[in-house]
């Protein structure tokens, strides 16, 4: 029979989770306060335990912290209000499995995980998770500490916000949250707020209705209408304009929002989950994102560990993609060497960029060299470089680059037009970056006038340089 621990010190749900369990024939022992837990004789007896975070005498989280140390395999679930979902979050990393929301809303649940966590619970879900979502998490321990808790956070209705660096693997993260997510079968929308105008974003999240303003010739559903009780994924967030961050703030806080043109307001069910490169709290600071949007959007941040701290799964990963791929890539010792120290500043997308280009240009070479690596992974001192250095100069980029297209377009080889066009897109970035920098050199730093003479606002500025 499972013995269940239950600490809450409203009495009213001590008693109803006690006949709950003692229903499901468990064997319940129950507390209201954090002294007595204190006295409780023979802790490692317990299977699971049910712990208000918030008792008048303790901090929950001091005996969370408590009871994995006397019961390292009792499961814990963490009770908390609205408000304290944060301290919820940080339960689960210090080895809760799971947190209920009070007022308790569906019975069902609560009798569900303690069925559980009863029983031997496979501790390898989430990776399973993430191989279905086509998540590759490797073998580095904060990648599995990352995914085992959007894992458990996956069917919450929290909104999560996903830092990392360019490449790093925020949208598959949030492809796996929502897959891995009671919501699965509804809408998954992503939108980039960074690449369309600000008006255009705005219709697009909000929709509007015919003749709201010119060009509106139909009525339009918004991808907050349309995702339903699905997933909105909002990339690169810290561009939205400021017009459209208060929207989203009162989409957070009240769960309505306006489609334009029309005065009655409309409720969404959508989970949001936002992304963004840049830093949203120097965001704040410097004046471009607000303060209250960033603290409703960081009830859960879930950071993504750049690839160069984590050097160990680029082997797997190649592994992988070789096999999926049906290739058989062998490397020369200095060429294996180049892929284990170089900086990677564009991340996974540029690990695999890189073994898309060897496998288009070098599918016949029994090995692959080093002279087949480009010049930035093999020039010395390059290695420790981040996202934001720059490797080589503008010039040289373009000339490898138009050498590239050029000996692509001449080859019979089959070539991955996407991948070519990423690389184009990679390198418009790459060209307003220059002339921006170029100009900001020729205005002594002056943004306002830069964006006047490269004829394009501040905020787009602000785009290209990938501000953090
Ligand atoms: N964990 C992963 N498993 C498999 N592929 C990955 C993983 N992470 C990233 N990738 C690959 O790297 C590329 C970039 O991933 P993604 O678009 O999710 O990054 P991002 O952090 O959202 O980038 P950006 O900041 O530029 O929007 C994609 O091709 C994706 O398939």
């Amino acid at each position: 029979m499972a013995n269940i621990l239950i600490v809450d010190d409203e009495q009213e749900i001590g008693r109803f989770l006690t006949r709950l369990f003692q229903m499901k024939e468990m064997n319940v022992t129950y507390v209201d306060s954090g002294s007595a837990f204190d006295e409780l004789q023979g802790i490692e007896r317990f299977d699971a335990a049910f712990l208000d975070v918030r008792l008048p005498d303790r901090n929950g989280l001091d005996l969370l912290k408590e009871l994995k140390k006397q019961a390292p395999h009792c499961k814990a679930v963490v009770m908390t209000g609205y408000s304290t979902v944060k301290m919820a979050v940080e339960a689960i990393q210090l080895g809760a499995e799971d947190f209920l929301e009070k007022p308790f809303e569906d019975i069902q649940v609560i009798e569900e995980l303690a069925d559980h966590l009863t029983k031997r619970v496979d501790y390898e879900e989430y990776a399973q998770a993430a191989i279905e979502a086509g998540a590759f998490l490797g073998t580095s321990a904060k990648m599995h500490e990352l995914y085992r808790l959007a894992y458990k956070l996956a069917s919450k209705q929290v909104t999560i916000l996903i830092e990392g660096e360019t490449g790093t693997g925020k949208e598959v993260l949030a492809g796996f949250l929502h897959r891995a997510g009671s919501r699965s079968e509804q809408p998954y929308i992503g939108i980039n707020c960074g690449a369309i105008s600000e008006s255009l974003l705005e219709s697009e999240l909000f929709g509007h209705v015919k003749g709201a303003f010119t060009g509106a010739i139909f009525d339009r559903a918004g991808y907050f209408e349309v995702a339903t009780n699905g997933t909105l994924f909002l990339d690169e967030i810290a561009e939205a304009s400021h017009a459209t961050q208060v929207k989203l703030l009162r989409v957070l806080e009240t769960g309505e929002f306006f489609t334009i043109g029309d005065p009655a307001p409309k409720r969404t069910g959508a989970r949001i989950i936002a992304a963004s490169h840049s830093n949203l709290e120097r965001a704040v600071i410097e004046g471009a994102f607000r303060e209250d949007l960033l603290y409703r959007l960081d009830i859960v941040k879930l950071t993504i560990p750049p690839l160069r701290e984590r050097r160990q799964d680029i082997p797997h990963f190649i592994e992988l993609y070789s096999q999926k791929r049906g290739l058989a890539f062998s490397f020369s010792p200095e060429a294996a060497a180049a892929f284990m120290h170089y900086g990677w500043p564009g991340n996974m997308r540029e690990l695999v960029n890189m073994l898309q280009r060897l496998s288009v240009l070098y599918a016949d070479e029994p090995v692959i060299t080093i002279h087949m690596l480009p010049e930035k992974m093999v020039r010395p001192g390059t290695f420790q470089k981040t996202a934001s250095m720059p490797t080589r100069s503008f010039e040289s980029e373009w000339q490898r680059f138009s050498k590239q297209v050029t000996d692509l377009y001449n080859s019979d080889e089959p070539v991955g037009l996407d991948e070519l066009l990423q690389t184009m897109k990679r390198m418009e970035k790459q060209t307003a970056e220059a002339f921006i920098n170029k100009t900001l050199k020729e205005t002594a730093g002056n943004r306002e006038l830069a964006a006047k003479k490269l004829g394009v606002s501040k905020r787009k500025i602000r785009y290209y340089l990938n501000e953090k």
